[in-house]
């Protein structure tokens, strides 16, 4: 499902060039729940916001369901994100004004790829999945950290993509509250979605079963990586 290939992420900064990413290979399946985790700045955002297609590297290729994400011109692969890859970030990113209904119809909206009469329903259906169908026509203000993750989580699956990305999706969040958004994506992986989590606490990371370890921009171990 996504198959990242001797992937480097250079960024310039005046005549200076860092190596973000480095070399880095890459594979994960349907159905798998892989925590990318690293020290700070080891290149664990830079990893996903790749997969995500939010980014491009500027060495190496990425593989997402099927397509290469480096032949896809702009607009192309801002049409494809919307309808493949779901994105959780730490601190939600749910637009203010709209309900929580509404910020999970909104990729519905932009990808076109949920008819009209069918988008606030499957907005409902969402939320129920993640728990919080209650909440539909509040503001996110108003909403704890866990309920406008759970919204995010909907949002993201809006589309019903693939492969979803989060990055640090419980850093924000009390450990109880963490712990049942980590349900959530575990139930979400047993569901067939290939989930790929950057997280820091070391307690979640645990919980996961494939551990994909980042230092200094390269794989430092990969719990499911065969020995030779
Ligand atoms: N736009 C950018 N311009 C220049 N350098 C960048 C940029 N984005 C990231 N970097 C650098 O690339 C390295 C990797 O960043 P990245 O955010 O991927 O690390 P990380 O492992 O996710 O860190 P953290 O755990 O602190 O979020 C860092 O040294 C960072 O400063």
């Amino acid at each position: 499902m996504v198959r990242v290939s001797a992937v480097s992420r250079t960024y310039r900064l005046g005549t200076a060039v860092f190596e973000a990413l480095r070399g880095v290979d890459l594979t994960a399946h349907a159905g798998e729940f892989v925590a990318i985790v690293g020290r700070s700045g080891s290149g664990k955002s830079t990893l996903l916001n790749l997969i995500a297609g939010i980014d491009r590297p500027s060495a190496g290729s990425v593989v997402v369901a099927g397509t290469d994400l480096g032949q896809l011109s702009e607009n192309r692969l801002a049409a494809w994100r919307g309808r493949t890859v779901g994105v959780v970030f730490q601190f939600f990113q749910l637009l203010p004004t709209l309900t929580v209904a509404e910020n999970v119809m909104l990729p519905m909206e932009l990808s076109g790829g949920v008819p009209g009469a069918r988008r606030r329903p499957r907005a409902l259906e969402l939320l129920d999945q993640v728990g919080i169908a209650a909440l539909a026509d509040k503001l996110p203000s108003t909403l704890s950290g866990g309920e406008q993750q759970r919204a995010a989580i909907a949002r993201a699956l809006a589309n019903d993509p693939p492969v979803l990305v989060a990055d640090e999706p419980t850093g924000n969040l009390d450990a109880a509250t963490g712990d049942a958004v980590l349900n959530l994506l575990e139930g979400l992986a047993a569901a067939g979605t290939c989930v790929l989590m950057v997280t820091h606490e070391r307690d979640i990371a645990e919980r996961v079963p494939r551990t994909v370890t980042l230092a200094d921009g390269r794989v430092a171990q990969d719990t499911e990586a065969v020995p030779c």
